[in-house]
């Protein structure tokens, strides 16, 4: 059985007072049912990591290059995240894709370098409207899927998201149905390429305009199992109702 994740992607949000809120959520959530992630930006990994170590709560980091160290300024490894405290590395975020030029051979090396580091990939995917609206959700999703997770991906330590990136930020959400298609499809695809028992292990998180108001509803969708929670996680008393809706559900 999948244990659920409720992952907080903060992006390009908080200074040092933002450690509160992981304060606030560990002492609301002390056991959880469900396993809780929070991805802050890089300059706060380590003060995060050190705020909730001990805790039921892991840190990630957002994005990291495919080298382990060298002249690459301004770029950080999944090394130095993992010596900082995390756990996690999201990788391919369609903001990586659109801001950066990311393309899924990079997302593909850099979750083999992720992996190897001991550290779990969160591998996104999603279309855009023009691609929904054309039809090619299912193409795009499989083109995405095949090219940044690499033949060699490790089952333990993968993690997809799936984010339409016309519902990040926007307040808008597929319906229900649609969710249910893309991760079902999702779920096959995995389980064409790598077979049932890989397949069955990762966690299949949904990504965009989650919130406590409509999270019990995804979290009822065939195959989701958790979600990956921008602005949501950025307050406490948001995220926390993620948390429980995702416990109950
Ligand atoms: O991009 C997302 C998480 O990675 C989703 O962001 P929002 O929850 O703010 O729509």
């Amino acid at each position: 059985m999948r244990r659920k994740l409720a992952a907080g992607n903060w992006k390009m949000n908080g200074l040092a007072a933002q450690i509160e809120v992981l304060n606030d959520l560990t002492s609301r959530h002390p056991t959880p049912a469900v396993d809780v992630m929070i991805c802050p930006p890089a300059t706060l990994v380590g003060a995060a990591a050190a705020a909730t170590a001990g805790k039921p709560l892991m840190i990630g980091g957002q994005d990291c290059h495919t080298a382990g160290s060298g002249a690459h300024t301004g770029d950080i490894s999944a090394a130095m995240l993992a010596d900082a405290g995390a756990g996690a590395v999201i990788l391919g975020h369609s903001e990586r894709r659109e801001d950066h030029g990311e393309d899924d051979a990079l997302v593909a090396a850099k979750t083999t370098t992720v992996q190897g580091a001991g550290l779990i990939a969160v591998v996104c995917v999603g279309e855009t409207l023009a691609q929904r609206e054309g039809g090619e959700t299912l193409d795009v999703i499989k083109a995405q899927l095949t090219g940044s997770i690499p033949a060699d991906a490790a089952a333990d330590t993968l993690v997809v998201a799936y984010e339409p990136v016309w519902a990040i930020g926007t307040g808008k959400i597929p319906t229900l149905t649609e969710i249910a298609e893309v991760h079902d499809f999702i779920r096959a695809e995995l389980t064409g390429r790598f077979g049932a028992d890989f397949a069955d292990k990762i966690r299949l998180l949904y990504g965009g305009s989650v919130k406590p108001t409509n999270a019990e509803e995804i979290f009822a969708v065939s195959n989701v199992d958790g979600a990956l929670v921008g602005g949501a996680s950025l307050k406490a008393e948001d995220f926390s109702g993620i948390i429980t809706a995702l416990e109950a559900s």
